[in-house]
């Protein structure tokens, strides 16, 4: 098993998940040694039942009374071996719990420290089926999968030594028989792990389709694609019930094999032991209460073998979540930022906004060079300054790279060559929290997030108050609309409730909420019609005094003012 561990996970990815399986232990200590106890303790009581029901049944045969103490301990015995194994399922369960909520605690930190770049290149079904379904089966490989193995096997050799005391004819006979069904198990396995792989993959197919169908549900109805969509779906749901097919095949074809072969050998061993011959009686003979225990012991021997075909199919589902989840967890992260930086960057502010003259720029980019992906750069040797308090306007054909300007402003890429500074810091190692009070960004369109009106403004931040989300309505021009509703600024945010003029309204209190030094304006007026766009237009200005404002616009350069940058 660990060989196929080895073989189906890359090293890196399973010593991610194997860290953070460990930390949780750690954190967690008398859970694991507990589980250790219960599933090493029912082992060893599940043992002893069958051997003093071998002494019973050999004393009744041999015309002695019932002993009540051995009855009795038989029963105690079988008590608590069951109780122990119920305990080890309970303890199995908070075991499980704790390392879901573990694991998804380590994902949602490595989630927000992943680069944007790392970001964009995956969709978000992907993402969400990391989160779901395959912590939770990275869960079931830990708790149904790897610890009942390890139960089980510890129950095998268990029996197997006890047997080898008792009938050794019949425990080199299941010593001849156990590596074929360990080879038939190996095939099994195998078949099993691609059937499951590729059962994953057509799952995660599907569950992305749906976040890319209702992104454009809208699209889709204007030009009649219910029908394209719907073929995307059989597709990957046909390939999902294929391969499921073939992992149900192999899970039908184990058990009854196993079942087979137990039948098999209780019956050969029994006939043997019965044989006249004093050779075969050497090895196979044995008293009733040994059969007794014997015929126990072999049906617990399969039944084992049994569970670890089933578990087979546990772990090989587990083994692929838990290669994604590994692979995930070991995603390049946003190189650290830097708090000295993010000092520096304030105190430049804090003179510039005293009005003491600074020589460091507001924005200054140096020789930047950047593309997406290395081979195809968008940005090649750009390099200008703004200072702060300028009005700037950058134009340029359509595919510049204008708004790839922007997110290297905000520090969500990192140029392959050259450096973009903000006040003299590279803008890619300052803190968020430092982000936030410099820039206010207005896009093309609105992005709501679920929650009321006040929340569109605010996001949730501590640091903006009530007060300072109505300041910002209000220079938006937007308070009014907004006081004039039932529940204000608490009133519930759905699509129908602000046109889409309103929006970018709304788009612009949210920007200047923060109070930042800095608005980037993308295209902010490019679906709006003339009179709307005049309206916008007023509240940018009123947002845009004593601020540095860049803008991106093809229209608009004339009445937005201010500096013209043209790049590319
Ligand atoms: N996330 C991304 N991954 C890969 N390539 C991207 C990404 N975003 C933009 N590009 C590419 O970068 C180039 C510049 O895009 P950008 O949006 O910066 O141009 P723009 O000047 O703002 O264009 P427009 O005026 O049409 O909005 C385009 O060729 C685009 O395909």
């Amino acid at each position: 098993m660990r060989e196929r561990l080895k073989k189906t996970m890359p090293s890196k990815a399973h010593h991610e998940i194997l860290t953070a399986v460990g930390s949780i232990c750690t954190q967690n200590l008398l859970l694991p040694i507990a589980l250790v106890i219960t599933v090493v303790g029912a082992v060893v009581t599940a043992l002893v039942p069958p051997l003093i029901l071998e002494k019973i049944v050999d004393g009744l045969t041999a015309g002695n009374p019932m002993p009540i103490v051995q009855a009795f301990s038989y029963f105690g015995v079988t008590a608590l071996a069951g109780l122990l194994e119920s305990t080890r399922e309970s303890l199995l369960i908070v075991f499980g719990q704790k390392l879901t909520h573990g694991l998804r605690s380590q994902m949602c930190e490595k989630l927000s420290q992943l680069s944007a770049d790392t970001l964009s290149k995956m969709d978000a079904g992907t993402i969400a089926s990391r989160f779901v379904g395959d912590v939770d089966t990275l869960e079931t490989l830990f708790t149904s999968g790897i610890i009942s193995m390890f139960a089980d096997a510890c129950t095998m050799i268990g029996i197997y030594a006890v047997l080898w005391q008792k009938n050794r004819g019949l425990a080199i006979t299941l010593l001849a028989i156990l590596p074929l069904i360990a080879l038939f198990t190996r095939h099994v396995q195998k078949k099993m792990l691609a059937a499951q792989m590729d059962s994953r993959k057509a799952a995660a197919r599907t569950s992305g389709l749906v976040p890319e169908t209702i992104h454009c549900i809208r699209m889709i109805h204007v030009f009649g694609k219910e029908g394209f969509m719907r073929k995307r779906y059989d597709r990957t749901l046909q390939e999902g019930y294929a391969a499921m097919e073939r992992t149900n095949f192999y899970d039908a074809l184990y058990s009854p094999v196993i079942l087979i072969t137990d039948a098999l050998v209780t019956g050969v061993v029994m006939l043997l032991s019965a044989s006249a011959g004093p050779e075969v009686r050497m090895f196979f003979g044995m008293s009733v209460g040994t059969a007794v225990a014997v015929i126990s012991y072999i049906s617990r021997i399969f039944s084992p073998i049994e569970s670890i075909g089933m578990e087979i199919q546990t772990i090989q589902e587990a083994l692929a979540g838990a290669k994604r989840v590994g692979e995930f967890l070991e995603l390049p992260t946003r190189l650290e930022t830097s708090g000295e930086a993010g000092e520096k960057v304030m105190t430049e502010l804090g003179k510039a906004s005293a009005g003491t003259d600074s020589p460091v720029a507001c924005i200054s980019l140096e020789d930047v060079s950047f593309g997406y992906e290395e081979e195809k750069m968008v940005l090649e040797h750009l390099s200008f300054e703004i200072k702060t308090g300028e009005q700037v306007t950058m134009t340029g054909r359509t595919g510049a790279g204008k708004s790839t300007v922007f997110k290297l402003l905000l520090g969500l890429y990192r140029p392959q060559k050259g450096c973009v500074k903000i006040y003299g810091q590279d803008a890619y190692l300052l803190p968020d929290s430092i982000r936030r009070c410099l820039f206010g960004c207005v896009e093309q369109s609105f992005k709501r997030v679920p929650g009321t009106v006040l929340e569109q403004i605010t996001l949730s931040d501590p640091m903006i108050s009530r007060e300072d989300a109505v300041e910002a309505a209000k220079l938006a021009g937007l308070h009014e609309v907004i006081a004039g509703m039932e529940q204000g600024y608490d009133t519930p945010c759905t699509d129908a409730l602000f046109s889409q003029g309103q929006w970018q309204l709304l788009s612009i209190a949210r920007a200047v909420a923060a109070k930042p030094s800095i608005l980037l304006l993308d295209e902010i007026t490019a679906n709006l019609d003339v009179g709307t766009e005049q309206e916008v237009l007023y509240a940018l200005r009123r947002a845009g005094e004593n601020r540095t404002v860049v803008s991106i616009s093809h229209r608009l350069y004339e009445k937005m003012g201010g500096r013209e940058l043209v790049i590319g």
